[in-house]
């Protein structure tokens, strides 16, 4: 469960987010709209990289300004940008870099790498150099490196942003099969439309709460 409550974001002169309260108890939320309405700063807010100038985020009962560390272990976060996330010579190596604090037996790694791997299509990647992959690819190994860790909750930034419609749809697969509370910010309306609730911000404030026709018709007007 994630819970907003009167949350303002401050950002050097700006005011991003002005004032956004929500319960987000369903499975899947989606955040939508125009291009610097706070989509991100609302996302970052989940898991502690981002505090509130006021008003509180709590997340799993926790409130971010307090635990943040323990948030970040149980909120997994995928930024747009994978190369951000990618930090080793090796896709398998990169999938086992987030593996590294749970001080797990080599063969308990090296099992969990290669099926997260293979569920992904990423199998016969596993010893190619990180950089090397196409930029879907790298996208779907940041995913990869996140869900190794099981957490509790996913957040992600913009996800298909680099995907071709083959991968696009594998992540929406993903997303429905996931038996954990995901957080999606997103332009692909065609990603969203099966969501419990999408959220649609403007300048910094929620202007529609709503099933996804609702919500998405409400984006498109403000948008025309
Ligand atoms: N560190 C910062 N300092 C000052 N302003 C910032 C900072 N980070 C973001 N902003 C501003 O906050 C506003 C909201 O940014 P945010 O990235 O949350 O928007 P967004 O809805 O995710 O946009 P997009 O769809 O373009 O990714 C923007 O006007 C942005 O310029």
């Amino acid at each position: 469960m994630i819970e907003l409550d009167d949350v303002r974001v401050r950002l050097g002169q700006r005011e991003v987010l002005c004032g956004v309260t929500a319960a987000l108890p369903e499975r899947r939320v989606g955040v939508i709209g125009a291009n610097g309405s706070g989509k991100s700063t609302l996302a970052r807010l989940l898991n502690g990289l981002v505090l509130p100038t006021s008003g509180t985020v709590t997340v799993l009962g926790d409130d971010t300004r307090r635990h943040a560390a323990r948030i970040r272990r149980r909120v997994g976060f995928l930024f747009t940008d994978p190369d951000a996330q990618i930090v080793m010579p090796t896709v398998a190596e990169d999938v086992a870099f987030s593996l590294r604090r749970r001080k797990l037996p080599r063969e308990e790694v090296e099992r969990r790498v290669a099926d997260v791997l293979e569920r992904y299509g990423l199998a016969g990647h596993a010893d190619h150099p990180a950089h090397q992959l196409s930029g879907g690819q790298k996208q779907l190994l940041a995913l990869c490196s996140v869900l190794v860790l099981e957490p509790e909750i996913l957040v992600m930034d913009e996800p298909t942003t680099l995907l071709d419609l083959r991968h696009s749809r594998l992540v929406a697969d993903v997303l429905r099969e996931l038996p954990q509370q995901v957080v999606v910010v997103s332009h692909d309306l065609a990603l969203l439309e099966d969501f419990d609730r999408l959220l649609v911000l403007d300048e910094g404030r929620i202007v529609a709460d709503a099933a996804p026709r609702a919500a998405i018709g409400h984006y498109r007007k403000l948008m025309s």
